[in-house]
């Protein structure tokens, strides 16, 4: 059988040898490829007509036997192989239905095996992409251009409760008509031509889905694939909505500690409206519970530190021990050693007979708060350094050590850094002193806490000496109008001298006297400078007083010496209770 010419050509062209041969195995055909292999092989002799196995000694006895087997004889068989150097594939040639002999097609193996390891890779990157498809827990769908359903993973068929089979083949539309879904973002995509994220409820699994669906553009721009990847935010939702009822858990214990503390402070007779104050107070209890050492209490006069430290010493597993206070400022630095640590007896001219054991002694495990640290002496400030690093102190005069036991809590209203800085301070029992600063703001910056302390020491006051004095609020505009330099110390000793001194009832007008004190100048009695000055001084002498308790408050104040504030107090006539 002969190939028509028009084929011919076509078959030159192919990359493949092609032999033909008929039912008696005698070449039929050779292609141009089969021509240039059997050349290079030597095997030059072929020629149309002669026996096949000439030219093809391994490939044509097994052509031979092979067109005897049926399976030939039917067009069906097909016989793949190698030779020395080639491969071979043997099938039969059928015109017409009818087995007219067989074509054998060769290829040199390198050939074959570029083609088997391209088919490898491609497999193996088929795999590949399955895998981490069905692998993802994220469930993932892709559609066509049309929005018609390729395929889904096996998450996704678990999220949605569907099997792959009845939507692969299926447009997004009808898949949302059905009531399967209660939206699409395929149809988003393919209607925005753009990236589009959903969230989505799935009825059948009850499960909250954030869905994102991602266009893929072909050349010419138009939308050829949507992968659509939906993430369970189910759990998601249910652990942030169980965070949000731990927030809230949190801030009711945070309420019901906050209502706790205020119960404390109740007891200890503290007053903190303002934020300012709860937050230091809650700060020095968390201290207070931890027996903290290097509490320094900072702020100015009558802030409260005083009450602050006692609160701390309440609020520490020392509150069944000793609570004492010196106040640094008030002892001539002669003594202070030996009140600070003790003397041993005879120690010094005027010492006690039998001694005397120290604050620092007698207070034991408890606590001793030093007030007005800033002003103990440079000498002391060494000692106490040496009794804070070693736990132990030597009474004056005495020859051995005692144990310290109790904890200090320190306090000033000076500025210690700049005292350090001016070596009147050291800085060394700086540090150690301040571990844990809490500044008490000025009353002036927490005006909540003003309206609070007024009404709470009018009722201290109107209990103690039997009265019903009130204010309205034309007192509380004074008070927030004035700048209580002597801050809560002032207020309380107002308010003390207001409900035990005044007439009536209501004592706006007596803190308006007291607060804003008419600047009479008569005009025909004309003041002399000094009489002026007299009157200023005398002003200022009474508003300190009366804010302050003691001269040498009186002098911190005023920024002057205690002897001064004793001399101007006695020119005018004043004294202090
Ligand atoms: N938050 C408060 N609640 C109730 N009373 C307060 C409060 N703060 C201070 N006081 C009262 O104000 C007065 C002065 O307080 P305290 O002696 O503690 O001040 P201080 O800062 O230690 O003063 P100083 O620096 O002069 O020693 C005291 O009578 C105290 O009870």
């Amino acid at each position: 059988m002969s190939i028509p010419a028009r084929y011919q050509h076509i078959l030159d062209s192919v990359s493949y040898a092609v032999v033909t041969m008929d039912l008696n195995c005698r070449v039929t055909y050779l292609n141009e490829r089969a021509k240039v292999f059997l050349k290079g092989r030597g095997r030059d002799h072929y020629r149309v007509g002669i026996e096949a196995e000439a030219i093809l000694p391994l490939a044509a006895p097994q052509a031979r036997k092979a067109m005897q087997t049926e399976e030939f004889q039917r067009g069906d068989g097909r016989i793949v192989d190698r030779g020395d150097e080639l491969f071979f594939e043997i099938t039969p040639l059928m015109a017409d239905g009818v087995m007219a002999g067989a074509v054998v097609s060769l290829q040199r193996p390198e050939r074959f095996e570029e083609l088997a390891t391209k088919l490898d890779s491609h497999r193996r990157l088929v795999k590949q992409l399955q895998t981490i498809f069905d692998a993802s827990s994220d469930g993932i769908w892709v559609c066509d251009g049309d929005g018609t359903v390729i395929s889904i993973n096996r998450a996704s068929e678990q999220i949605n409760g569907i099997r792959a089979e009845s939507v692969i083949g299926r447009n997004v539309d009808t898949i949302v008509h059905s009531g399967m879904v209660d939206r699409s973002v395929t149809l988003e995509v393919l209607r925005c031509k753009e990236q589009v994220s959903i969230m989505q409820h799935i009825k059948r699994t009850d499960k909250e889905l954030l869905v994102t669906g991602t266009p893929a553009f072909d050349e010419k721009g138009a939308i050829n694939l949507v992968v659509v990847n939906e993430r369970d935010v189910t759990d998601l939702n249910r652990l942030k909505s169980n965070l949000e009822n731990m927030t809230r858990a949190k801030e009711k214990a945070q309420d019901e500690l906050t209502g706790f503390m205020m119960l404390e402070l109740e007891q200890a007779g503290i007053v903190a409206e303002s934020k300012a104050m709860r937050k230091l107070l809650t700060t020095a209890v968390k201290l207070a519970q931890l027996d903290a050492s290097g509490i320094l209490l900072l702020g100015e006069s009558g802030t409260g530190k005083s009450l602050a430290a006692k609160f701390i010493h309440k609020n520490s597993p020392r509150r069944d021990k000793p609570f004492l206070s010196i106040n640094c400022a008030a002892l001539p630095e002669s003594l202070f050693e030996a009140e600070l640590f003790g003397h041993e007896k005879g120690a010094f001219t005027g010492a006690a007979e039998r001694g005397k054991i120290g604050l620092i002694g007698l207070a034991g495990e408890g606590t001793l708060f030093l007030d007005e640290v800033g002003e103990l002496p440079l000498a002391v400030q060494a000692k106490l350094l040496k009794c804070l690093d070693e736990k132990e102190y030597l009474p004056v005069g005495g020859r051995t050590y005692k144990k310290m036991q109790c904890s200090i809590i320190a306090a000033t209203n000076r500025d210690l850094e700049l005292m350090v800085q001016k070596r009147r301070f050291r800085e060394d029992l700086f540090y150690r002193l301040n571990t844990f600063a809490l500044s008490i703001p000025p009353l002036r910056e927490r005006v909540e806490d003003i309206f609070e302390l007024a009404s709470h020491y009018i009722k201290v006051y109107n209990e103690k000496y039997g009265q019903s004095k009130r204010i309205t609020t034309r007192t509380l505009d004074i008070f927030q109008a004035y700048a209580f330099p002597g801050n809560v110390r002032e207020l309380v000793n107002i308010i003390k001298k207001g409900v035990a001194l005044h007439d009536g009832e209501v004592l706006d007008d007596f803190f308006e006297d007291a607060l804003h004190p008419p600047h009479k100048v008569s005009s025909t009695h004309e003041l002399s400078l000094n009489q002026e000055l007299d009157r200023t001084e005398r002003m200022v002498l009474q508003r300190a007083m009366t804010a302050c308790s003691t001269t040498r408050q009186m002098a911190r104040l005023l920024g002057t010496s205690q002897p001064t504030i004793v001399r101007k107090l006695k020119k005018h006539g004043f004294s202090l209770q």
